[in-house]
């Protein structure tokens, strides 16, 4: 009996050393652990990072994973979150296009419930967060990174709602969370041309508020801002956002099942369909 404990107690401190060395704890998210966790014991803030390789592109088992994360965030009374990417140069390629090319009823309506469901948890998180945007992030990645407080991105990587040039319009929570970043003006001309912003050009527009040169530098400058909220009653902070977001976030609140519909009704036209199956091939073909 002693044994076993000493066993599971030793084998508790293995899992545990990489972590403690930074002292971090870690935890994953779910079964299919495609979202990391590493919460720093000092700070409080969990860096998340999105770990579905090739490009972080979200489908239900990764919306799914970070979901859950962002709930456990949640009841833990979080201090704050940084989310990032496990890759090198992409932090999210937006949707899984695959989930929307011959879809499966049941499973497209989990998928986009599930997004739904991100979005409300992210954009409306009591506790602050940030983005380290360490690679390309486009459409449903630059969404991610717009439901943050803070963006901080590393050069040379491209980011933007750029659904019109693959024929579509961005879905409404998409545009209203763009909308809360920049100005209506700038919001409309980049939604309209799809426009995808070197980082750059995204710190120019207002679309990112820092650059880094690498994932640390973001890592860290993320931080930095995260901490600025020690100062501030958690309390009044988290009510003082959701204020200011409260008129969006109760646009897809109360209309989840017409926002669902659409987006059923628009990945089954045929049109669509043969636009999407051009997509992938031409993703393939590159
Ligand atoms: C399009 C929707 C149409 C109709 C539906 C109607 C309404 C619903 C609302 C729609 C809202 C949509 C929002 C979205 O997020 S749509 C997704 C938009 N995303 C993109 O356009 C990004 C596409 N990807 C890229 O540009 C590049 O991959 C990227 C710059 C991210 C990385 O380039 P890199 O050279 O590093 O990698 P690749 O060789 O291109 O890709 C590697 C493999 O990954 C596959 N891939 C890439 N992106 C996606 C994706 N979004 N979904 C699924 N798979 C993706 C790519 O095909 C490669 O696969 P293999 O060849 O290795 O099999």
């Amino acid at each position: 009996m002693i044994r076993n404990s000493i066993n599971l107690l030793t084998k508790k401190l293995i899992s545990s050393t990489s972590c403690q060395r930074t002292r971090m704890r870690c935890f994953s998210s779910g079964a299919t652990n495609l979202v990391d966790v590493n919460v720093n014991d000092k700070t409080g803030i969990a860096v998340v990072t999105l770990n579905r390789p090739p490009v972080n592109s979200l489908n239900l088992e990764l919306l799914t994973d970070l979901s859950k994360t962002l709930d456990e965030l949640e009841s833990n009374r979080s201090k704050g979150m940084i989310l990032t990417s496990s890759s090198k140069t992409v932090f999210s390629a937006g949707l899984d296009i695959l989930e929307m090319y011959n879809p499966e009823p049941e499973r497209s309506k989990a998928f986009w419930t599930a997004l739904q469901d991100v979005w409300l948890k992210l954009y409306g998180s009591p506790y602050p967060t940030a983005a380290a945007i360490n690679g390309h992030s486009p459409a449903g990645g630059c969404l991610l990174a717009i439901c943050c407080e803070y963006r901080v991105m590393v050069n040379d990587f491209t980011i933007g709602l750029n659904e019109t040039r693959l024929g579509i319009s961005a879905p409404s929570f998409f545009i209203s969370s763009f909308r809360n970043v920049l100005s209506t003006r700038e919001a409309e001309k980049a939604l309209t041309l799809g426009t995808m912003f070197s980082s750059d050009e995204a710190l120019k527009v207002g679309l990112v508020d820092e650059i880094a040169t690498d994932k640390a530098d973001s890592i860290n400058k993320c931080e930095n801002f995260l901490l600025e909220f020690k100062k501030v009653s958690s309390m009044a902070r988290a009510f003082t956002k959701q204020s200011l977001r409260k008129k969006d976030l109760e646009e897809l609140e109360n209309n989840r099942e017409q926002d669902l519909q659409l987006f059923l009704f628009a990945i089954n036209q045929p049109i669509v369909q043969k636009g999407l199956g051009a997509y992938i091939q031409s993703l393939k073909k590159k």
